[in-house]
């Protein structure tokens, strides 16, 4: 394998936590995105092949470091729960990793993501891992509940366990250019988030223009975000290239800034083993492989682990295992 396989026991060292900055209005003003050219470039992504042929399994394997292996349905149980955690605690058959080589090497997700509700459940089915436990906090999906009872979701989610909260801004105060108000509300959030990581979701598809997108993004970043996540998986219209591309060029311009490097997470509708590495390539040719570690980059996925694996038997084996073979709850 010719790709280091990220170990994510360990947080890189020598990251520094973005502590937030002052809401500068004048930079939030000067940001234009140009949705043509942002399309043009984003058919180039995958066009060319960024990673070769027999580097693909290795990026497959460092592609499962980089999941938020998540369950996010109503009909969501405890048992579906820890079903997830089982799969996570062993996220690729033994005989795939001996196979490949890397029987010895800790390949498991960047975390497991579930509704408030569930995370005392996960940490529990979780211990001894070192997979924290996301929540996604603040009246996921919409967002829309007084603020009280949001700041009081992520103090609960947090005494719970959870170690990373993913927040949801309210689409309104972009559409309505109300950066003061999504500032402060950021700013609480992260607040109430204490150690635990916060992660903004921007609920993309719902904020009309790619300027919108970019604008959100900085405010998030201003006010202490340490991810910026494109979607929740409910809007309409979730990940894609051309947003991806609005927000990890605001990651750089930010980066460029202030010396603080941010997390990106595309989420909703990521599933096939094809779209992560398109991702994947994407990062390594705007940020660079830098940002292709769990502390910088995560997707938000459901089933995107079951491809892999099936992708993995497939480039060891030649052919696909039947369905029942990866279970994925
Ligand atoms: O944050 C994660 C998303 O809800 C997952 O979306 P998905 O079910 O389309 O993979």
């Amino acid at each position: 394998m010719s790709l280091k396989v990220v170990d994510n026991s360990v947080a890189a060292p020598t990251h520094r936590r973005n502590p937030g900055f002052p809401l500068d209005l004048d930079w939030v003003g000067r940001v234009r995105m140009n949705r043509s050219a942002l399309e043009r470039r984003a058919g180039t992504i995958g066009a060319r092949r960024t990673v070769k042929k027999d580097h693909q399994l290795a990026w497959l394997l460092k592609a499962i470091t980089l999941i938020d292996l998540t369950t996010l349905n109503a009909d969501d149980t405890a048992g579906r729960v820890q079903r997830l955690c089982a799969k996570a605690r062993h996220p690729v058959r033994r005989e795939i990793l001996a196979e490949l080589g890397m029987a010895d090497r800790r390949i498991l997700p960047g975390a497991v993501c579930v509704y408030h509700s569930f995370v005392k459940t996960a940490v529990e089915a979780l211990d001894g891992t070192g997979i924290p436990v996301a929540a996604v906090s603040t009246a996921f999906p919409h967002g829309l509940a007084p603020v009280e009872t949001k700041l009081r979701e992520i103090e609960m989610s947090v005494e719970d366990g959870a170690e990373e909260i993913d927040i949801v801004i309210e689409r309104g105060m972009v559409l309505r250019g109300d950066w003061q108000a999504l500032y402060d509300q950021v700013r609480a959030f992260r607040k109430a988030c204490g150690d635990a990581h916060i992660k903004t979701i921007l609920g993309t598809g719902e904020l009309a223009t790619q300027t919108n997108i970019a604008k959100a993004s900085l405010v998030c970043m201003l006010a202490g975000a340490d991810f910026i996540k494109t979607s929740t998986g409910k809007e309409k219209v979730n990940a894609n290239l051309v947003t991806s591309l609005t927000m990890i060029r605001m990651i750089r311009w930010f980066a460029e800034e202030t010396g603080i490097e941010i997390g990106y997470k595309p989420a909703g509708g990521i599933a096939t083993a094809g779209d992560a590495l398109k991702y994947m390539a994407l990062m390594k040719e705007e940020l660079g492989t830098k940002w292709l570690q769990p502390h910088l980059f995560r997707f938000g996925a459901s089933s995107l682990l079951t491809d892999i694996e099936r992708q993995l038997e497939h480039g060891l084996t030649g052919h696909y295992a039947a369905d029942y073979r990866q279970p994925l709850v």
